[in-house]
C-alpha cells in the first residue's frame, strides 16, 4: 500500500464517514431479492441495517418502509405510491421514505432498498446519488442486481413492442455487482453461457454466483461504486485484459460495454463538452447510424493541469465528477472511460470527432 499523508487523502473519504450508505437491490421478478434480504438480515456483519421495500400490488399501490433496529425490533411506515408506477413516482416517495427513516438516525448504519422486479434502477439510484438534500445524510454505495440463472436468458432476449431496452438488460447494465442466483437449477455449461451473455451487456460489474442468495455480505456492502474506488481498477482493465477488438463483448445485444483508453491528458472543458453531447443532447451515433444511449458510464480521467485523477460517474443522463488519487511520477498518464448502454459498439469513429479523443492513439477494449 502506498503511504499517503492526511493532505493527500481525497476530500470525500472524510465527508462520507457521517453518511449512511444505500445499496439498491434490484432484479427480475422471483430472482431471489427477498431471499437475499432475509439472508443478509440474519448474517453476522456488524451492521444495523434499515430496509426499504418498494412493492406495488394489483389494486392499491403501497410502498412499505420498514426498519430493523439494533435489538431486532421492527418499525414500519406506509407510503402511498399514487399510480402504482414505481419509476414515475418513486422520486418524491423515495425521498420521503428516506427522510422519515433518517429521523431515526443512529438506530441504523446501512440502508438496503429493494425495488420491484420491473423497476428501472436508474431513477431510483439517482435519488440517492445526486439529490442535494438527501446527500447530506446518505450516499449511494452501489446497485446489486439479482439474476435468475434459470430464466435470465429468456428475459434478456425479450423484445419490447416499442423497441426500447427491456428491463432485464437495463438492470444488468446498471449493476455494480450482479448476483447470479439459483445456480442449483442449471448445469455448469448453462451457467457459463449465461455469464458470457451477462458480460456481453455489462463487462464491468463483478459477477457472484449463488444458490438461495447465500452470499458473503462483504461482496455487496460498502463497495463504494459511486465514490472514489475504481479509478485505478479502470486503468487496470487494459493491463489485465490487454488488447481486444471493439466488438468482442457484444454478442447479440443492443446493450453492451465498451472501454476506451486515451493516452496523455485531456482538458476538462473538452470532457464536459463530450459528456453533455453524449448524455444530454443524445446526438452521437455509432457507425451503424444508431444513437448511443448511455445507461451507465464510469471514467478515470487524467486532466490537464491537475495532479490528481478525476473520476466521472454517469447514470443515464446524470453525471458527476470528483477529484481522487494523486498520479505518481512513474504512472503513465491516461484516461479510461467505460461506456455501458445501447448501441455502444462501433463508436470509435464518432468519438474521434470530439476534441478529447482527437489527438490520442485511442484504444478500445
Ligand atoms: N431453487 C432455488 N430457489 C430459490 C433460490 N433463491 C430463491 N429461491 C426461491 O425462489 C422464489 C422467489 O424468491 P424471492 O426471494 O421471493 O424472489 P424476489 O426476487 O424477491 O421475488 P419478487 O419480489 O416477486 O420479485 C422463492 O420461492 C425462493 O425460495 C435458489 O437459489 N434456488
Amino acid at each position: 500500500m502506498s503511504e499517503e499523508s492526511d493532505d493527500d487523502m481525497p476530500e470525500l473519504v472524510a465527508a462520507d464517514v457521517s453518511k449512511v450508505p444505500v445499496t439498491v437491490i434490484t432484479g427480475f421478478l422471483g430472482a431471489g431479492k427477498t431471499t437475499l434480504l432475509n439472508y443478509i438480515l440474519t448474517e453476522q456483519h456488524g451492521k444495523k441495517i434499515a430496509v426499504i421495500l418498494n412493492e406495488f400490488g394489483e389494486g392499491d399501490s403501497i410502498e412499505k418502509s420498514m426498519s430493523v433496529g439494533e435489538e431486532g425490533e421492527l418499525f414500519e411506515e406506509w407510503l402511498e405510491l399514487r399510480n402504482g408506477c414505481l419509476c414515475c413516482s418513486v422520486k418524491d416517495n423515495g425521498v420521503k421514505a428516506i427522510e422519515n427513516l433518517m429521523q431515526k438516525k443512529g438506530k441504523f448504519d446501512y440502508i438496503l432498498l429493494e425495488t420491484t422486479g420491473l423497476a428501472d434502477p436508474g431513477p431510483i439510484a439517482s435519488i440517492f446519488w445526486l439529490d442535494e438534500e438527501l446527500c447530506s445524510d446518505v450516499y449511494l454505495d452501489g446497485i446489486v442486481v439479482m439474476v435468475d440463472a434459470k430464466f435470465c436468458e429468456r428475459h434478456i432476449d425479450e423484445k419490447k413492442e416499442d423497441g426500447s431496452v427491456n428491463e432485464c438488460q437495463k438492470q444488468i447494465a446498471l449493476g455494480d455487482v450482479i448476483i447470479l442466483n439459483k445456480t442449483d437449477l442449471v448445469s455448469a455449461e448453462q451457467l457459463s453461457k449465461l455469464k458470457d451473455l451477462i458480460r456481453s451487456v455489462n463487462n464491468f460489474a463483478k459477477i457472484v454466483e449463488t444458490s438461495h442468495s447465500n452470499i458473503n455480505p462483504e461482496s455487496i456492502l460498502d463497495i463504494n461504486a459511486y465514490g472514489l474506488s475504481g479509478d485505478t481498477k479502470m486503468e487496470d482493465i487494459f493491463t489485465q485484459r490487454g488488447y481486444s477488438t471493439e466488438d468482442k463483448h457484444i454478442i447479440d445485444q443492443s446493450v453492451g460495454t465498451i472501454t476506451v483508453q486515451i493516452p496523455g491528458s485531456i482538458s476538462k472543458c473538452a470532457l464536459d463538452d463530450f459528456l453533455q453531447t453524449l448524455l444530454w443532447e443524445k446526438t452521437i451515433k455509432n457507425s451503424t447510424g444508431n444513437i448511443i444511449e448511455i445507461l451507465r458510464l464510469k471514467g478515470s480521467m487524467c486532466i490537464e493541469g491537475s495532479d490528481r485523477r478525476l473520476v466521472v460517474q454517469a447514470v443515464e443522463e446524470l453525471y458527476d465528477s470528483h477529484t481522487t488519487t494523486v498520479w505518481e511520477d512513474d504512472q503513465p498518464r491516461s484516461s479510461t472511460v467505460v461506456f455501458i448502454g445501447e448501441h455502444c459498439h462501433r463508436i470509435l469513429g464518432s468519438l474521434k470527432k470530439f476534441d478529447m479523443f482527437k489527438l490520442a492513439a485511442v484504444r478500445v477494449v
